[in-house]
């Protein structure tokens, strides 16, 4: 961004900021605010990320529409921030509403995170829209939607249709909105049909719906992050796990221990012993005490054999480092987190497991190293990729 640029922005987004509030500031901006929400088909309890949220109205509008939702307003200028952290002090709906400074090109949240993410007015002042619906599209989970609200184009027209013209009197501040909204447009650009689908493909998305509002001044544009369907349809460079876990295996005299898991991810299940992380633990200590915790031993000769990698559907992610052990002190006993089952290394009961364990359990009972990759909508596994090595002696 060169000087002049850079004057522009502070001009428009720091200077602005009062006038832009005050004018925003309105049931019509708030009512479609609240059309954004809708449009994505987000729910009471899931997570929207309202992208350029300015001084909140929208964001509000969102909040107080869908009771539960909650609702993130991330915006780059200080000034814009300030006036909506002060607004969301008296404003109905504030509580369900976090604001946040950030980077709508370069977002700081984890890959997945948002059910929905939204933009009123957005697209058109970003110095990218296509990275900015790239970023969107990796916030959100696999099946979210999308939705922004930004001027039309429209060829040979006045600033303001005249019905528009006629309510000032009636609804003075909305009128003024709509005429800046015009004036501001006409600098840094308007979307169209054409215009938003070209955009959302570029940034892998699958348009829903494209459609007019404001008396034609507006459009609608509503897309969709594709379900996952292929392992390349995640980016595993950048993969981060919402948790990470750990399954610890015992295996003595051709038996091995294993638990019917009574709670948490995967109950009912059969299982090896294991867990979530605590904050600050290591993946070996982890390990370690889930099977004291689950099963009330202790396992001895732990080695590291390799690690999962799961991707939700819904946007939950999992790394499970796993171990195997060639003894335990004690004598495994049933808790309330689980029964244990000392099993021959040749009964092991794979239907009664997570589908993935068939494909990578006995080439760890080989001695092999494994590095898995897997896709799961719910308890179905949709792909995977195995990678087994030979450890170094
Ligand atoms: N064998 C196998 N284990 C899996 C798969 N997916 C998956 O999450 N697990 C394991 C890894 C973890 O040990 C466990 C999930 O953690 P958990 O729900 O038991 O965690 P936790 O003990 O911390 O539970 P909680 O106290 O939070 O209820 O499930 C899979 O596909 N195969």
């Amino acid at each position: 961004m060169n000087a002049a640029e850079r004057l522009g922005q502070f001009v428009l987004f720091e200077l602005g900021a009062l006038p832009y509030a005050f004018l925003t500031s309105q049931p019509t901006w708030r009512t479609h605010g609240a059309r954004l929400a809708e449009l994505t088909g987000v729910r009471s309890g899931q997570r929207l990320l309202d992208v350029g949220c300015g001084p909140g109205e929208s964001a509000f509008g969102m909040a107080e529409r869908i009771p539960g939702l909650r609702v993130t307003g991330l915006d780059f200028s200080q000034t814009m921030l300030r006036i909506a952290q002060a607004r969301k002090r008296f404003d109905p709906a504030g509580a369900s509403v976090e604001l946040t400074q950030g980077d709508a090109l370069n977002l700081s949240f984890a890959d997945g995170s948002f059910d929905a993410v939204t933009g009123h007015s957005f697209l058109y002042l970003v110095p990218n829209a296509i990275r900015a619906l790239s970023e969107a599209r990796r916030v959100m989970r696999p099946g979210a939607r999308c939705a922004f609200l930004e001027p039309a184009q429209i060829p040979n027209s006045p600033l303001l249709p005249a019905s528009m013209r006629a309510q000032t009197l009636r609804d003075p501040r909305f009128v003024a909105s709509m005429a800046l909204w015009r004036v501001v447009s006409r600098r840094y650009g308007r979307f169209d049909v054409d215009r938003f689908e070209r955009a959302f493909a570029a940034a892998g998305l699958r348009p829903i719906e494209i459609t007019p509002t404001l008396e034609g001044l507006g459009v609608f544009g509503v897309a969709e992050r594709p379900k996952l369907a292929a392992l390349d349809d995640v980016d595993w460079t950048r993969w981060t796990p919402t948790d990470k876990a750990t399954l610890l295996f015992v295996v003595r005299d051709g038996q091995i221990l294993l638990i019917r898991k009574k709670r948490g991810l995967g109950a009912g299940k059969v299982n090896g012993p294991g867990g979530r992380l605590e904050p600050g633990e290591s993946a070996r200590a982890c390990a370690i005490r889930e099977v004291q915790e689950e099963l009330r031993v202790t396992p001895t000769g732990v080695t590291d054999m390799g690690r999962l990698r799961f991707q939700f559907q819904d946007g939950y992610a999992l790394e499970a480092q796993v171990f195997r052990a060639d003894g335990c002190i004690g004598t495994a006993t049933e808790t309330d987190e689980a029964v244990p089952l000392w099993t021959p290394i040749d009964a092991i009961p794979y239907s009664e497991m997570w589908a993935d364990d068939a494909l990578w359990l006995p080439r760890m009972l080989e001695g092999k190293r494994i590095d898995g990759k897997f896709i799961f909508d719910g308890d179905a596994m949709l792909v995977h990729a195995l990678d087994v090595r030979t450890p170094l002696a």
